[in-house]
């Protein structure tokens, strides 16, 4: 059976005019992405609402990252290395190198390369490529770096997803019990997780080491399930208030309406040779 024509997924101006694809599957799951940052910013799932936070206060232009979603982390987590924060690729302009619908889902690929610019800051030649499949109750989002130089490079990464929340107060993040996680929020200290329910009574900041392939964000009316492949930490991040003020792009009180769950490679970079190619994925469940 041929799959249905592709009618309703389209590359339209988003926000600031920045271009967006927009992947409707042909059961009614949508999902946007922006070709600025490959950021995607929405999931809608087939039988629910919108799963991602966004900042009302976000900018939409090229020189600002968009606050919200899920932005690539790529070559440097954080403040891990002398690179910006969280790296560069999520302010470089990605193109759209494929878009198509099956029976049952949306999808698109899209593509960057390093530009002089990008190799003023990591001296490296690759092709980072982000895959954006939406359906059903399931976004699944997979990078995949080549390295594309004639010498061996290193990196660490990550997908910062930004979950849209009804309560933090009710909200909890389970499946990481038993693992050794840095504090960030706390001086860098290592941990030894106990809880069960990592609950967000304050700043947490946090990567758990070696986390199992499936976390769960947990509501009173609703759980969603966070896969991970190739990526060997977890990060949870909510910023509580006082941090929250500190960011232009953020209200007072969005903290309340947001909790990052990242599939992260952060403690053991990822090593590639010329010409080899490494993909990590997130996959999240209604
Ligand atoms: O403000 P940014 O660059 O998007 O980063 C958001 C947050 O990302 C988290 O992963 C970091 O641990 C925080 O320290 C940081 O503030």
């Amino acid at each position: 059976m041929n799959p249905p024509p592709d009618f309703s997924s389209s590359l339209v101006p988003g926000a600031g005019n920045l271009p967006k694809q927009v992947l409707v599957a042909p059961d009614g799951a949508r999902a946007e992405i922006y070709l600025h940052g490959a950021q995607v910013t929405s999931w809608i799932p087939a039988s629910g609402s919108e799963r991602f936070f966004l900042s009302r206060l976000s900018q939409f232009t090229t020189d600002a990252t968009i606050r919200g979603g899920i932005p690539v982390v790529f070559p440097q987590f954080g403040l891990t290395g002398p690179l910006p924060l969280h790296g560069l690729v999520r302010l470089m302009p990605w193109e759209l190198s494929d878009a198509k619908n099956s029976t049952d889902t949306a999808s698109a690929t899209f593509r960057l390369r390093d530009t002089d610019d990008s190799r003023r800051h990591w001296p490296h030649a690759f092709l980072a490529e982000l895959a954006v499949v939406v359906g059903g109750n399931q976004l699944a989002v997979t990078l995949a770096i080549t390295n594309t130089s004639a010498e061996p490079f290193a990196f660490t990464s990550g997908l910062h997803t930004y979950f849209s929340i009804a309560d933090l107060a009710t909200t909890t993040v389970a499946g990481l019990t038993g693992l050794r996680y840095c504090d960030a929020a706390a001086g860098w200290v290592d941990h030894q997780e106990t809880a069960a329910h990592i609950e967000f009574t304050g700043e947490v900041n946090r990567i758990y080491f070696d986390a199992p392939a499936e976390v769960r964000l947990v509501e009173p009316h609703r759980t969603t399930l966070i896969r991970a492949a190739g990526f060997a930490d977890t990060v949870v991040w909510n910023p509580a208030a006082a941090k929250c003020a500190t960011f232009s792009d953020l209200e007072p009180d969005d903290y309340r309406r947001f909790v990052c769950v990242e599939a992260a490679a952060i403690a053991k970079p990822i090593q590639l040779a010329p010409g080899e190619r490494w993909q990590g994925s997130q996959t999240l469940l209604a």
